[in-house]
């Protein structure tokens, strides 16, 4: 079978990604620019597309008939149409779990730097302000700890579970938020409200689909009584980065530490740029995933999957 992996360069160099067992042809390309034609001409005889993040809609699944799957290195599946794959018989495969420990310790690296205003104070250290100012310590800017905090986890699957360990350790209470507009389903978890009202940080852990599209947004923002910190590694579509922005300018909120964006790579006119010197904004490149370790767990998964994939199909 051929196999047309379409975006190799998302994983690091030296990450070794062979092809899966019973691909006998194996084509990549280390990026594939948004082109729907070219991302046609470079799978019309595939037999499967692997791609972390090409947007795979439904013009192109209806042009490849060879076409029957699709394996994303990625959890989230918000870049190919599913209805299109189940229309067309095309299998749709992520890979679940790999990033377990990964991505839950990049929330907390943002969820601290923010709170600590850890970017602002290594820049006073480099650019002279620390001596400047003579004391054997600059504090303008509060240091807010974890310990007694409420954490609000939006997405209580893989991710959020692990999140949720890590934040008790930290001795925060944690609140895992039922899907919005539904009554808890049991007592491990609380209204969407409620968790909105009563968090000083809120992470989010939902896949983006039709029920996430802006889920944070100006109504839900203005629930937020406690001005927390937004986390956001999930995916960028499920903040409304406009009502963002005001709540961050109106100091609704207290600060925005994001690994994700609804434009990735995000560009100049993206108005969260405005807030790359806020102490308590802090960014990162879509790169949570991708310790190196996640990476080879990732590989290891895939490759199993699109083998049993082949065995079952001959
Ligand atoms: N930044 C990065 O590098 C990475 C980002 N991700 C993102 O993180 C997401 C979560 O990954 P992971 O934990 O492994 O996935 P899981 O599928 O294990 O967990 C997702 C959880 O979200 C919950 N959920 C779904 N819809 C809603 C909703 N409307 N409101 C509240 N909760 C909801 C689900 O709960 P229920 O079953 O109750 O519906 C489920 O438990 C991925 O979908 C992906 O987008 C993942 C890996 C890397
Ligand atoms: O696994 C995911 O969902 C990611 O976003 C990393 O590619």
């Amino acid at each position: 079978m051929q196999a047309v992996f379409l975006d190799k360069g998302t994983f690091s160099d030296g990450i070794d990604l062979p092809a899966p067992a019973g691909v006998s042809d194996y084509v990549t390309y280390n990026d594939t620019p948004k082109d729907i034609d070219l991302i046609i001409e470079r799978c019309k005889d595939a037999d499967i597309i692997i791609t972390n993040k090409v947007q795979i809609g439904a013009d192109v699944i209806a042009s490849l008939p060879k076409l029957k799957l699709i394996q994303l290195t990625a959890t989230g599946m918000n870049n190919v149409d599913q209805d299109a794959c189940n229309k067309h018989d095309v299998a749709l495969y992520n890979v679940a779990g790999y990033a377990v420990k990964s991505v839950p310790e990049h929330t907390f690296m943002l969820m601290l730097t923010a709170m600590r205003a850890g970017i602002y104070y290594h820049q006073k250290v480099a650019d002279g302000t620390w001596l400047a100012n003579g004391n054997f310590c600059l504090l303008d800017i509060p240091l807010i700890d974890l310990e007694n905090k409420t954490l609000g986890i939006i997405g209580v699957g893989t991710i959020g579970k692990r999140v949720t360990e890590i934040a008790r350790a930290f001795g925060m209470t944690v609140l895992w938020a039922e899907h919005q507009g539904q009554a808890p389903r049991n007592e491990d978890y609380t209204a969407f409200d409620e968790v909105l009202a009563r968090s000083d940080v809120i992470t989010l852990h939902c896949p983006l689909n039709e029920q996430t599209q802006h889920l944070i947004n100006q109504d839900t923002l203005a629930k937020m009584t406690k001005q927390p910190l937004i986390v956001n590694v999930a995916r960028g579509g499920i903040v409304d980065s406009q009502a963002l922005t005001d709540a961050i300018n109106s100091e609704q909120i207290i600060g925005y530490a994001s690994d994700v964006f609804e434009q990735e790579p995000i560009t100049s006119d993206d108005p969260l740029l405005t807030f790359a010197d806020h102490p308590r904004v802090i960014f990162s490149p879509h790169n949570a995933w991708g310790s190196e370790s996640a990476q080879e767990t990732l590989w290891q998964m895939l490759s199993k999957q699109v083998a049993d994939f082949i065995d079952n199909r001959s």
